[in-house]
């Protein structure tokens, strides 16, 4: 381990280091550990490696947070938690008890020798009292091992809950703005709880032994100096231990060589399986990785907070070592200044319950390093609660009183944007380049059939995205009938839109409900009624035939949860175990264009209800074939009346000719504005996109 004080070229950051500024009495530290570089933020102040103060803090910010999580988890299963406390506390002090008891014997013992007979009767109680202190304690642990499971399944379930509803109700800004969330799970809160749960009866059972070793060596006063003199070891350690565990801190590999070698690395998955089998690249990336590794020598790899604890000097190793030998020192002092203070059993106890206490506080600072770690865990699970929401619901009910009484009412939705400029969270919004659309305005009027045309990245996507919401614009105005789409109720305005794109995913739910989901509410309906309508929006959305082929039909399950394996069975073999298993390894698929037809299905199917006025279609055509395209485009067309429709796409040539007004947008912005003709006759951006294509199909003719 060296401090680098040279900057190296990061490969990704996260953080600018030379903007790093550190805030006052903290001073940001450069390190090379490894192929890691680590950046860390330390007291100025501190001569230690651990800042008391800093603990304290620790303690204090954290105080709140543990004693909200005990009070759920006792508040789910008190009764549960008692019994748990009693079995626990009672293991805390198995320890102390045994000591007391051998040291008992000990003495019984030694008396015996010198007064040259035992005292059988107290012998034979001191023995007896050992034997059912250990049949006790085997018969609680046996009866108490079922309590943590059942608490920490009541714990699990609990914050899956809070989890999942927060989650599920996330809206897009805010989920993308709360990455890190992603490593939350349900178990996290369990194994903070259990933590500390733990740390304070390991903390209760110390407090017992240093109490004992205190009583044990009370003659001559010297119980309080070799209690104290016992936690001198570990309390040198925790003032010399190099930890970065606790330390504010950005890691990031920043060898090359490295970085090499673990993408290289990630080819062997099974995501490049195809490339790597027919590209014929298996031995080229062998070779590369070979080369990276040489080139890496023996530059450590671990996780940086491993290299960092390790000790450049051997001095604070040498003073933990000789800490831990005072109680030896002490007592040996003590046999040869005032022999008569001390017997060997005294002796040989206290040297028993220094070792028992040196391991108790290892257990205890091994539970403290994790702890900070996983209360931190759960304050970014607390933080959901309060995690600020990107898009604010308004407080217009869609349609509103204006929609419904106006003239236009029955057309479908009107649209306009005014100097509409947005850029999505995350990328650099100080830059031109990254704006997604960059002071965009146009009309489009209720019952419209819109077009809008553009190379990649040009935008097309983000105007459907901020008419539903998903994101609000960074400045200018989107209009829904006459009103800032920001003052409408969400929930309403969404009930009233249909989307179709080529994010949409089937669920790893049947095929009835993949369609049926289209509009939630007509799920309760009777059987044979919701079946009429799934059945109508599948046939619309092309994706009778698919069906029918399935196995179970609308009941089949295409992306199911599984959780199946097989261990030691000869796969090749003929044994039960391997049929049954080639049995369980085939899963029902379908085709990507396949699976589309099921998602515009669940697209028609949301057209039942009366209230969706608008639908934007978003290139959900990609993996479709030609008939079933223009299939999906017509059916859709003829669904038309009482909905404004958009639709987005790179293949414009059926679509056009039916289209009310094109859109052409390049680099965020609309650049051409008409219908078919107007915008050929422009001879600009739409003119070159559109004889593109049509070229395709004449050198296809040649
Ligand atoms: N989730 C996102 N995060 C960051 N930038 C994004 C995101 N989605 C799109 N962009 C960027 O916003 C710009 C506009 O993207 P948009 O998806 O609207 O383009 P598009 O015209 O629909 O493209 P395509 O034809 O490829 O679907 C692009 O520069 C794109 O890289």
């Amino acid at each position: 381990m060296g401090v680098d004080a040279e900057e190296k070229k990061p490969l990704s950051t996260t953080c600018d280091s030379g903007k790093a500024k550190s805030k006052p009495g903290t001073r940001i530290e450069n390190l090379q550990l490894g192929v890691y570089r680590v950046l860390v933020e330390r007291k100025t102040s501190s001569i230690f490696e651990i800042d008391l103060k800093d603990l304290y803090e620790i303690v204090l910010s954290r105080t709140k947070l543990v004693r909200r999580l005990v009070a759920e988890v006792v508040f789910l299963a008190p009764g549960l938690m008692f019994l748990m406390t009693l079995a626990n506390l009672w293991a805390s002090i198995e320890n102390v008890v045994l000591l007391s008891l051998e040291t008992k014997i000990l003495k019984i013992i030694e008396i015996g020798l010198s007064d040259g007979g035992a005292n059988g009767q107290a012998l034979m109680f001191a023995v007896c009292s050992r034997l059912l202190f250990v049949i006790c304690t085997a018969l609680i642990s046996h009866w108490s091992r079922d309590l943590s499971p059942s608490l920490r399944k009541k714990v699990t379930d609990y914050y899956g809950d809070f989890l999942m509803t927060k989650n599920l109700n996330m809206d897009l800004p805010t989920a993308q703005a709360n990455l890190k969330d992603r490593e939350l799970s349900s178990s996290v809160p369990w194994e903070a709880f259990d933590g500390i749960f733990e740390l304070s009866v390991k903390c209760f059972g110390v407090i017992t032994e240093l109490g004992f070793v205190a009583h044990v060596a009370r003659s001559g006063n010297h119980g309080p100096i070799f209690a104290l003199l016992c936690i001198g070891k570990p309390v040198m350690y925790l003032l010399t231990r190099k930890s970065l565990w606790d330390m504010p801190r950005i890691v990031q590999t920043n060898n090359e060589d490295y970085v090499r070698m673990q993408s290289l690395r990630w080819l062997e998955g099974k995501n490049f399986r195809m490339e790597v089998i027919t590209g014929n690249i298996a031995q080229y990336i062998m070779n590369e990785f070979n080369k990276a590794r040489g080139a890496l020598g023996d530059i450590r790899t671990e996780h940086p907070e491993f290299i960092y604890s390790r000790q450049d000097s051997p001095l604070p190793g040498c003073i933990s070592s000789v800490f831990g030998d005072l109680p030896v020192l002490y007592y040996a002092a003590i046999a040869f200044l005032a022999p008569s203070s001390m017997s060997l059993t005294t002796i040989a106890t206290l040297q028993q319950a220094s070792t028992l206490l040196r391991w108790s506080f290892w257990d205890i600072f091994f539970h403290l390093d994790n702890m900070h770690a996983l209360l931190a865990r759960v304050q970014q699970l607390y933080d959901l609660e309060t995690a600020s929401v990107a898009i604010k619901d308004g407080h217009i009910s869609y349609p509103s009183a204006q929609t419904t009484s106006s003239s236009e009412f029955d057309k479908g939705m009107a649209f306009e944007l005014r100097a509409v400029t947005f850029s999505y969270p995350g990328s650099k919004s100080s830059s031109e380049k990254t704006k997604a659309l960059d002071n965009v305005s146009f009309r489009i009027d209720p019952g419209q059939l819109v077009v809008i045309v553009g190379a990649n990245g040009s935008g097309k996507s983000t105007f459907i995205k901020l008419i539903t919401r998903l994101y609000d614009a960074d400045s200018g105005k989107v209009l829904v009938d006459g009103e800032d789409v920001q003052d409408y109720k969400v929930a309403e305005l969404r009930q009233a839109i249909a989307t179709l794109t080529q994010d949409h995913h089937l669920f790893p739910l049947s095929i009835e409900e993949n369609i049926g989901l289209g509009y939630s509410e007509f799920l309760d309906l009777e059987e044979k009624e919701r079946m009429e309508l799934i059945n109508e929006a599948s046939k619309r959305g092309g994706a009778e035939d698919v069906i029918a082929k399935l196995g179970k039909g609308m009941k089949s399950v295409l992306d199911p949860y599984m959780m199946q394996y097989g261990v030691n069975i000869d796969e090749d073999g003929d044994s039960e175990l391997a049929k049954e298993l080639k049995e369980l390894d085939k899963s029902t698929d379908v085709s990507g264009g396949e699976r589309q037809r099921i998602v515009a299905a669940r697209t028609f199917m949301r057209f039942n209800s009366k209230k969706v006025r608008f639908v934007a279609v978003d290139e959900p055509s990609s993996a479709l074939d030609a008939e079933a395209e223009l299939n999906l485009f017509n059916n859709l067309r003829e669904m038309r009346q009482g909905k404004t429709m958009v639709f987005v796409t790179h293949r414009f040539g059926h679509l056009t000719k039916h289209a009310d007004k094109i859109l052409c947008m390049k680099d965020g912005q609309v650049v051409e504005t008409g219908s078919h003709a107007e915008l050929m006759a422009m001879e600009g951006e739409y003119h070159k996109l559109y004889n593109i294509q049509a070229k395709a199909f004449e050198s296809d003719k040649e």
